[in-house]
């Protein structure tokens, strides 16, 4: 008989992406799906629902316990409110989940199997109930250069990273479309001068960015249209933001190594930066390897590590056709570029990867790991 999925968030932009990844692969052949709401319980399911039609009440312990596995996109705040009462309650499923509410927890495992399959089984081998994606700018990072970790070759990584709009939610990417749209329009009578002064157009843009009203830049604060944040998430009160320290965090937890695992964490450490892309996030990356590898062995145990990973000839045509966001945005893969060794010695090794984050990045690990369990 199909298993009992309950799906929780999947009308929210990483559960839309999920649903369709889900729908893409099939995987909804191989079980009977549960649709949960928060804010309309009683309603239609969607079109993939099969005998469970009626949506469900997330909130309802009752109705999620039935389920054999949870799959959860809704968020931080519904897993903190609604996991800590349903195991209380006896529940002994499966819970996958996209938030980072219990990602360190010491019974969670961070899940991209890509990277980490042998640490996925040995939890389940052990009874292992909690499967957490990572945060999608390590998981990105991982599904790229995984294979430098693997061989046991990196002694320290530092990450400068380039992270889009879409890692704040649905309305982030709204605001930073409206302030593009407020810019050009404050301009565009200019712009369609062409003889027009630069500097008077440089001079009203900038005048505009600094006038932007509240609302305009309720979401990140201050305006990401034509500038950046080198903040994201909290501020731990120590100089590092928490998105930085996911950074080491995650890495080592992935990779099964580190505080909890009996073996040194390999130090990662960086800035983490919000541009004004959309979906991708992309990230410069500096290694320090324990030995110096020749750079077309390290591109080739790159390219043969998985079967997304592709490997960019490092030089301009390439770069600027398949090394961006927008080359990117929508596919599974993950390019590895601008690799090079660096001026500090043999052993500096230079990258730069992009990854969808609404794919490798939030989604699709947690159907990998619905098809792990289905098979288990
Ligand atoms: N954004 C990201 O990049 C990443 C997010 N995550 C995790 O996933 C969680 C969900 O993120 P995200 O998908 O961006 O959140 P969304 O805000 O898009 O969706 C979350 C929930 O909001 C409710 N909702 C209310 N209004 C709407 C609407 N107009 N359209 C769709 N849904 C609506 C839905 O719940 P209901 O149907 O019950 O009303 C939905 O499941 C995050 O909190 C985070 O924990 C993880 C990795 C990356
Ligand atoms: N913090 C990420 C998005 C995200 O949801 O991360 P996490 O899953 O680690 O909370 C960003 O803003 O780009």
């Amino acid at each position: 008989m199909s298993k009992l999925v309950g799906l929780v968030g999947w009308r929210g932009m990483v559960g839309s992406v999920l649903m369709d990844r889900m729908v893409e692969e099939k995987d909804f052949d191989l079980i009977e799906p549960v649709f949960f709401s928060t804010s309309n319980a009683g309603g239609k399911a969607p079109s993939m629902a099969k005998n469970e039609t009626t949506l469900q009440d997330a909130h309802n312990i009752d109705a999620l316990k039935r389920c054999d596995i949870i799959i959860t996109a809704q968020g931080g705040d519904y897993t903190t409110e609604v996991f800590p009462k349903l195991r209380a309650a006896g529940w002994k499923g499966h819970w996958i989940d996209a938030a980072s509410t219990l990602r360190m927890k010491d019974d969670a495992v961070i899940i991209l199997d890509p990277v980490n399959l042998p640490v996925i089984q040995n939890a389940l081998s052990k009874g292992g109930l909690n499967w957490i994606g990572g945060n999608c700018t390590v998981s990105c990072m991982l599904m790229g250069v995984g294979a430098l970790y693997k061989a046991g070759l990196v002694e320290w990584m530092s990450t400068q990273t380039y992270q889009a709009a879409s890692g704040g939610g649905a309305q982030h990417m709204r605001e930073l479309l409206t302030q593009y749209g407020t810019l050009n329009a404050e301009v565009k009578s200019l712009l369609a001068d062409p003889k027009s002064a630069i500097l008077e157009i440089d001079r009203k843009v900038i005048a505009k960015q600094r006038s932007l009203s509240a609302e305009e830049t309720a979401n990140f604060g201050v305006p990401l249209g034509g500038s950046l944040i080198p903040w994201i998430d909290k501020d731990l009160g120590n100089g590092v933001s928490r998105e930085e320290w996911k950074g080491g965090a995650e890495t080592n937890k992935i990779l099964g190594q580190g505080e909890g695992f009996g073996s040194p964490a390999v130090p990662v450490d960086g800035f983490c930066v919000r541009i004004g892309a959309m979906r991708c996030h992309s990230q410069a990356l500096t290694f320090k390897l324990k030995k110096n590898v020749p750079l077309a062995d390290i591109e080739a145990m790159i390219a043969a590590d998985n079967a997304w990973v592709k490997v960019v000839p490092n030089n301009k045509e390439a770069t600027i056709r398949d090394l961006t966001p927008v080359a990117v945005t929508g596919t599974l893969t993950i390019p590895v570029g601008r690799l090079r060794k660096m001026a500090m010695g043999p052993e500096y090794l230079g990258a730069f990867t992009i990854g969808d984050q609404l794919l490798w990045g939030a989604a699709e690990p947690l159907r990998r790991m619905l098809r792990i369990l289905l098979q288990a």
